[in-house]
């Protein structure tokens, strides 16, 4: 297991916790889609995870990870190739490897000619395709993207969902979350649907629409009927 999560509560006040009873886990090789309505409690889960949150109960077992969030963060005073040489001083690897791995995932996001620019100049896109790069030349158990569809224009997209399944055959855990459900439905091995704090179902696209009623309804047809079976959401 790359990940295992039992959140009995968490949030950003010991008063008025987020998160209810939150449980699933990702094995290796598996793309799991964490799914819900805004403001559901999909970004404080990847958050109470990656221990970013003070007020967590419960228990998480994560493996060596890396994290993309929605919002990039890169270091101001660092061009994107001194992230990649601080991010190799982290590491135990051959440096020649790294390095060309490194040119090879510059060149595949369109970035060789950014290199030795500072990000915090760059598009969300851009600033968004250095994390990617940065990610997956650390090469961790598991990836945890906060909506990776947003801001990636559709020839990054391609890439990404290229790299995704690579780093999957190679045993990789990942845990994405996303509204873009059309895309969801066709990528992801299983789907953790959070609504109002809560996890309302988990389970493959085949188990998602048994629970939902609709056989042959669509990710989004599903997420539609079990989110309003809810009556605290929205
Ligand atoms: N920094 C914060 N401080 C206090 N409350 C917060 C903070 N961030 C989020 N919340 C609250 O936590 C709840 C869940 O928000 P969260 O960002 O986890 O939702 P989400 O499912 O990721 O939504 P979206 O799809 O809109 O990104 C919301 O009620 C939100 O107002």
């Amino acid at each position: 297991m790359v990940l295992h999560v039992e959140i009995k509560e968490a949030g950003y006040s010991l008063e008025s916790p987020v998160l209810k009873d939150i449980k699933f886990s990702i094995h290796p090789g598996e793309l799991v889609g964490i799914i819900g309505p805004n403001g559901a409690g999909k970004s404080t889960t990847i958050k109470s995870i990656i221990g970013i949150i003070n007020h967590v109960k419960g228990d998480i077992d994560i493996s060596n990870y890396a994290y993309i969030p929605e919002r990039p963060i890169l270091y101001e005073r660092l061009t994107v190739w001194e992230h990649i040489d601080f991010l190799l001083s982290t590491l135990d690897v051959d440096e020649k490897q790294f390095n060309a791995k490194a040119e090879e995932l510059l060149k595949l996001f369109n970035l060789p000619q950014v290199a030795h620019q500072y990000p915090d100049s760059f598009s969300k896109g851009m600033q968004q395709k250095v994390m990617l790069v940065l990610a997956f030349l650390k090469q961790p158990d598991l990836y945890i993207i906060d909506e990776p569809f947003m801001g990636l224009d559709p020839k990054a997209i391609k890439r990404l969902l290229q790299l995704i399944g690579a780093e999957k055959v190679k045993g990789a855990g990942i845990l994405m979350s996303t509204h873009v459900l059309d895309t969801a439905e066709k990528i992801c091995d299983r789907f953790v649907l959070i609504s109002d704090g809560k996890l309302i179902t988990q389970g493959t696209f085949e188990e998602i629409r048994e629970s939902s009623g609709l056989d042959q309804g669509s990710l989004l047809d599903c997420f539609d009927i079990l989110t309003e079976r809810d009556p605290h959401v929205w």
